[in-house]
C-alpha cells in the first residue's frame, strides 16, 4: 500500500475495482477487458471507450499506456484520468461526446502492475523500475525495434535498463504488442495515434530513441515534421517542453519507436510532473499534486484523440 499520506494514489486492487465500477456505471460506451497477465499474473486491464463500445466500428482508434516503469505511480493516475473523463463528461462536455462519439479510445492504465505493487510493499517506496523477472527486465527497453541495437539499453540482468534475453521477452510487452497487432484488421492498422506516459521531467517526446537522425529509411522528412508538429502542440497545451527522444539520450527498444516502426502509429512520450529536482523524491509527488497534475494534460489528451483521425 501507498505510505501514509499518499492514499490518494491506487493500489493495483483500488484500480481494478475503479475500472470494474466505471464499466458498470457507463455500459454502453465502456467495455473492460485485458491484453493478458503480467509475469506474476495479474490482468493487464484494457479499458475501450466508445459509442456502442461493444461493437468494432470504423473509427480511427486511439491508445494511451501507462506505468511502464514501476515506481512512476502519477502515470497510472493519468491514465485513470482518461477513463474517468471521457466516461463521467461522456454527454456534458461536447468535446468528450464527439470524441467518444467518432473514435474508439483504448486506456492500459498500467504495465507494469507487478513492478508497481512490489515498489509500494509494506509501505515504503523502493524506487522500483523495472518488471519483476528475475532481477527485472526494463520495460521501455524490451521492444522489438532496433532490440539493444544501439547502446540505448544495458545488457546486465542488474541494470536499471536491462534489455532482458531477447525482444519481448516480457509477458507485458509481449502481452501489449500483441494487443496492437491484433488491431490491424483487413491488413490495416486501426490504431492511428498513441502516448505513453512516464515521469517525470515534463517532456513530450517523439521517436525515433535509438538514432539522433530526424529521419530516415522508415522516417521521411514530412513524417518528422508531422511528429514535431504534434509535438509542439502538445507542449504549447501542458507547458511541457517538446523534443525527439534521443535529444534526451538515446534509447533501444522503446515502445514509440515500435509502434512507428512496425505499425505507423503516431506514438510519443509524456514525462510529467514534477521539471526537475533530479533523485527518486520526483517519482514520489505527493498525493496532492494527482489532480492538477493529470489535469494539466486534459488538453493534450483531446488534440492527440483528435489527431487520431487526421490520419495522411
Ligand atoms: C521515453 C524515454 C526516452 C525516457 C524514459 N525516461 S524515464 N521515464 O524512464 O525516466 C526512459 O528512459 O524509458
Ligand atoms: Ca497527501
Ligand atoms: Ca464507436
Ligand atoms: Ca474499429
Ligand atoms: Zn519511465
Amino acid at each position: 500500500e501507498f505510505p501514509a499520506g499518499d492514499e490518494g494514489y491506487h493500489t493495483y486492487g483500488e484500480l481494478t475495482e475503479v475500472l470494474r465500477n466505471t464499466a458498470d456505471e457507463h455500459g454502453e460506451i465502456v467495455s473492460l477487458s485485458d491484453v493478458g497477465s503480467s509475469y506474476e499474473g495479474r490482468s493487464l486491464h484494457l479499458v475501450k471507450i466508445s459509442d456502442n463500445a461493444g461493437q468494432d466500428e470504423d473509427e480511427p482508434e486511439v491508445l494511451f499506456t501507462c506505468n511502464q516503469h514501476a515506481r512512476e505511480h502519477l502515470t497510472t493516475e493519468m491514465c485513470l484520468r482518461i477513463v474517468e473523463r471521457f466516461t463521467d463528461e461522456y454527454g456534458s462536455d461536447p468535446t468528450v461526446t464527439e470524441l467518444v462519439d467518432t473514435r474508439e479510445i483504448y486506456v492500459i492504465p498500467t504495465v507494469n502492475p507487478d513492478g508497481a505493487e512490489y515498489d509500494i510493499e509494506n509501505g515504503r517506496y523502493k524506487g522500483w523500475r523495472k518488471n519483476r523477472q528475475g532481477n527485472g527486465t526494463d520495460l521501455n527497453r524490451n521492444w522489438g525495434y532496433q532490440w539493444g541495437c544501439c547502446g540505448g539499453s544495458s545488457g546486465s540482468p542488474y541494470s536499471e535498463t536491462y534489455r532482458g534475453p531477447s525482444a519481448f521477452s516480457a509477458p507485458e510487452t509481449r502481452a501489449v504488442a500483441s494487443f496492437v497487432e491484433s488491431r490491424v484488421v483487413g491488413g490495416t492498422q486501426q490504431i492511428k495515434a498513441h502516448l505513453d506516459f512516464h515521469s517525470y521531467s515534463e517532456l513530450v517526446l517523439w521517436p525515433y530513441g535509438y538514432t539522433y537522425d530526424d529521419a530516415n529509411d522508415t522516417m521521411t522528412p514530412e513524417e518528422a515534421r508531422r511528429f514535431q508538429e504534434v509535438g509542439e502542440r502538445l507542449a504549447a497545451s501542458n507547458g511541457y517542453t517538446p523534443q525527439q527522444s534521443s535529444d534526451l539520450y538515446i534509447t533501444d527498444g522503446s515502445i514509440n519507436d515500435w509502434m512507428w516502426a512496425e505499425h505507423d502509429i503516431l506514438s510519443l512520450t509524456f514525462e510529467m510532473y514534477p521539471a526537475g529536482g533530479g533523485g527518486l523524491d520526483g517519482f514520489y509527488p505527493p498525493d496532492e499534486r494527482i489532480e492538477p497534475e493529470t489535469q494539466r494534460n486534459d488538453e493534450a489528451v483531446e488534440i492527440l484523440v483528435a489527431e487520431a483521425g487526421n490520419q495522411v
